[in-house]
């Protein structure tokens, strides 16, 4: 079952507000998901987590384990041939997403500024104007070119890099308390990457959103997220905090993803330095 925030509170009174005791509740929880093909084969079997305010999970492994079919539950779109078998995802807020494939995720036949500038009236029900001054400010904080915001550029005048912050601005747009990210970095190349991961990792401090990032990175998952969820076939093997599960995996599947990460080159100093050492 798939629960937003008005529907939560009536079943259980407080969820999304401020507990009996006064506590913060989590934006966020995914109870035991698990989803299955019409057959009953499990894609995904019983992951759990929650998330509260300015806090940030990964879901991370390797191709096919289930990180994006989790993803799809939490946004509540499964693809075709997927259904919720059990479990349930309670949001207190409505996320948005930044999709993996930021060219094909953007309406090729309309202007990008104009891209932004729609979601920004709807989203946030602003006049055609008030909408484009939102969009512009939006782009400039995605330290997009001036002039970009001053044509009217087409989704193929830019690079992937760009694509993609209009893509991370378009979810923005809809001032998200929760933001998924299906591996935004994968189609970009390693500085643009680096890029891209910088931006993130500053807008979720500047504008507090909880994060969900799913990526077979490892290392990339360490750096934007406290918290990790290692998948394979459908299921966590692995949950904790990020820097722990890197330095100490329990599971077997954990320490085969850390060593699938190529080690930086050691420097001709360092290589210096240890010769030296007795
Ligand atoms: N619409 C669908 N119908 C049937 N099976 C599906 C469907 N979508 C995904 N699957 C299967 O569910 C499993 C998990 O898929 P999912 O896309 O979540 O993996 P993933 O971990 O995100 O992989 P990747 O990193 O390659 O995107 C895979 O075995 C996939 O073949």
């Amino acid at each position: 079952m798939i629960v937003g925030k008005k529907e939560q509170n009536e079943k259980q009174g407080t969820f999304g507000g401020q507990s009996e005791h006064g506590e913060d509740e989590s934006l966020l929880v995914v109870d035991n998901l698990t989803l299955s093909t019409p057959s009953g084969q499990n894609l995904v079997e019983g992951i759990s987590f929650s998330l509260r305010r300015g806090e940030s999970i990964g879901l991370v492994g390797e191709s096919g384990s289930g990180k994006s079919l989790t993803l799809r539950a939490v946004l509540g779109l499964l693809p075709r041939g997927v259904r919720l078998a059990g479990g349930q995802v309670r949001h207190a807020a409505s996320p948005a997403m930044v999709f993996q494939d930021p060219r094909g995720a953007l309406d090729p036949l309309c202007p990008v500024v104009k891209q932004v500038t729609e979601v920004v009236r709807y989203r946030q029900r602003k006049s055609r104007r008030e909408a484009r001054d939102e969009a512009l400010k939006l782009l400039s904080l995605l330290g997009l070119p001036d002039s970009l915001q001053r044509e009217d550029r087409y989704p193929n005048q830019l690079s992937g890099g760009q694509c993609q912050r209009i893509v991370i601005a378009l979810a923005l747009a809809c001032r998200p308390d929760i933001l998924l990210c299906d591996e935004p970095t994968t189609a970009l190349d390693v500085t643009v990457q680096r890029q891209i991961v910088d931006l993130l990792i500053r807008l979720q401090r500047e504008l507090g959103f909880a994060l969900v990032f799913v990526t077979h990175n490892l290392a990339v998952a360490a750096e934007m997220c406290s918290r990790l969820i290692v998948m394979q076939q459908g299921r966590a093997v692995e949950a904790g905090p990020a820097l722990d599960i890197l330095t100490r995996p329990g599971d077997p599947y954990t320490q085969m993803l850390i060593e699938a990460v190529l080690p930086l080159p050691e420097s001709e100093w360092e290589a210096g330095q240890k010769e030296e050492k007795p």
